[in-house]
């Protein structure tokens, strides 16, 4: 049978991109078609390094062909990953084994959403390919083992080398430790800033984290002494600041901002992500309602000029996707999960970034809270 290079092409259109809601013509997958007598080689070339997901490609060419075009073609497919903004931001002389970026997010006000968008951060980026960690340091209300619906799970003790370590649990590709594996339900714990800077050293040096590319640290809420500590005890590549558009919300953003950027702890801030931006009900999803104001946090991280990093709506199914531990950044071409990607792409940016043009930073060293005043104000 003679092989018509179009009616290959019409057969690749039937093929969906998972996540891009195109198919694979239309997302330029396919980068070239060669057809020699009944054999077909199909190019293509993804944006994730994720085997599956190539494996899937391989097979859907493979079906495609046979069922649209002609059954007996013998189809070739070779595949390049081409994922320049997924490549692992790595920095030179890694300060933990194995982990290449740590990254804190931090709200300054409670309530914002800080947690929710890091675990839809710590989601979306393993979504992209990447390895990740989420280190659930909010002492005052862990929620990450809700959020991912790993509550009756406990971290086993491994031997690593003789040593042994907490392996943390794991959940949509996402490893998670968090101080709520060490609480009962209902407890509650007073931490003091070096009780839980121990109990978190522990959660990062005593745990076989493996190899990871980002591990994301859910700070507590506020701009305390329990911060310093935290920050006492591990090197963070950059900081995340979440804040509401709301006034009250932005004042408190402006000092974790400070807190970072005080030439004591010195962390970069990769920028400010706006959550609960506005509400759009499901029904009417064209319609805006500025319930905490319009863009303050855009227009915060302008004053600061650091960089704003995007905007998450109020939407009842980001809350609904936390309390059954799903997050939304799960679900596949959603609008929610969509900005919740391109957000993940601008931390991701941001962190190459700060990796190309500073050096790591060091475990910083506090010994007295003096020159510490941005912290407290
Ligand atoms: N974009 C959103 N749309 C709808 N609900 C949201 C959104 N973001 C967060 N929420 C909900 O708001 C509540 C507070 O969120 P979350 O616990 O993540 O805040 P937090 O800043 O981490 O709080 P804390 O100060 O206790 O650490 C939760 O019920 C969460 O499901």
């Amino acid at each position: 049978m003679k092989l018509d290079k179009k009616d290959i092409l019409k057969a690749l259109e039937t093929i969906s991109v998972s996540g891009e809601g195109q198919n694979m013509i239309e997302a330029d997958v396919v980068t070239n078609v060669n057809i020699f007598g009944d054999e077909v080689e199909v190019d293509l070339v993804l944006k994730t390094p994720a085997m599956h997901i190539k494996k899937r490609a391989e097979v859907d060419v493979m079906k495609a062909i046979h069922k649209h075009v002609y059954e007996k073609a013998k189809v070739k497919v070779n595949i390049r990953v081409d994922a320049p903004k997924n490549k692992a931001p790595e920095i030179k002389g890694k300060p933990i084994p194995g982990i290449k970026n740590i990254v804190a997010v931090a709200s300054g006000k409670g309530g914002v959403g800080k947690s929710t968008v890091t675990a839809n951060l710590a989601v979306s980026l393993s979504k992209m390919g990447f390895k990740v960690g989420l280190l659930d340091a909010d002492i005052y209300g862990p929620s990450a083992t809700i959020m991912f619906d790993v509550e009756r799970e406990r971290p086993l003790s491994v031997n690593v080398d003789g040593k042994s370590k907490m392996k943390p649990v794991e959940n949509y590709g996402v490893k998670i430790l968090s101080i709520g594996f060490f609480t009962k339900p209902n407890q509650a714990v007073i931490w003091r800033g070096p009780m839980a800077a121990k109990a978190l050293n522990q959660m990062i040096f005593d745990a076989d984290w493996g190899e990871l590319d980002f591990l994301l640290v859910d700070l507590p809420p506020g701009t305390g002494d329990i911060h310093l500590s935290i920050m006492q005890s591990m090197p963070i590549t950059g900081a995340v600041i979440v804040s509401t558009p709301q006034n009250v919300a932005l004042a408190d953003a402006k000092k974790g901002v400070a807190m970072f950027q005080q030439e004591s702890i010195n962390v970069p801030v990769l920028g400010i992500i706006e959550n609960m931006a506005y509400f759009t009900p499901a029904e009417l999803p064209e319609n805006k309602y500025y319930i905490f104001g319009e863009k303050g946090a855009k227009n915060l991280a302008d004053d600061l000029e650091v960089p704003f990093l995007g905007e998450i709506p109020l939407v009842q199914s980001v809350r609904e996707a936390g309390d059954i531990g799903r997050p939304a950044a799960l679900q596949e071409d959603t609008p929610i999960a969509d900005a919740l990607k391109d957000i993940t792409r601008n931390v991701v940016e941001e962190t190459v970034k700060r990796n190309e043009n500073i050096p790591p930073t060091e475990a910083i060293k506090i010994t007295t809270m003096a020159g510490c005043s941005a912290v407290k104000k």
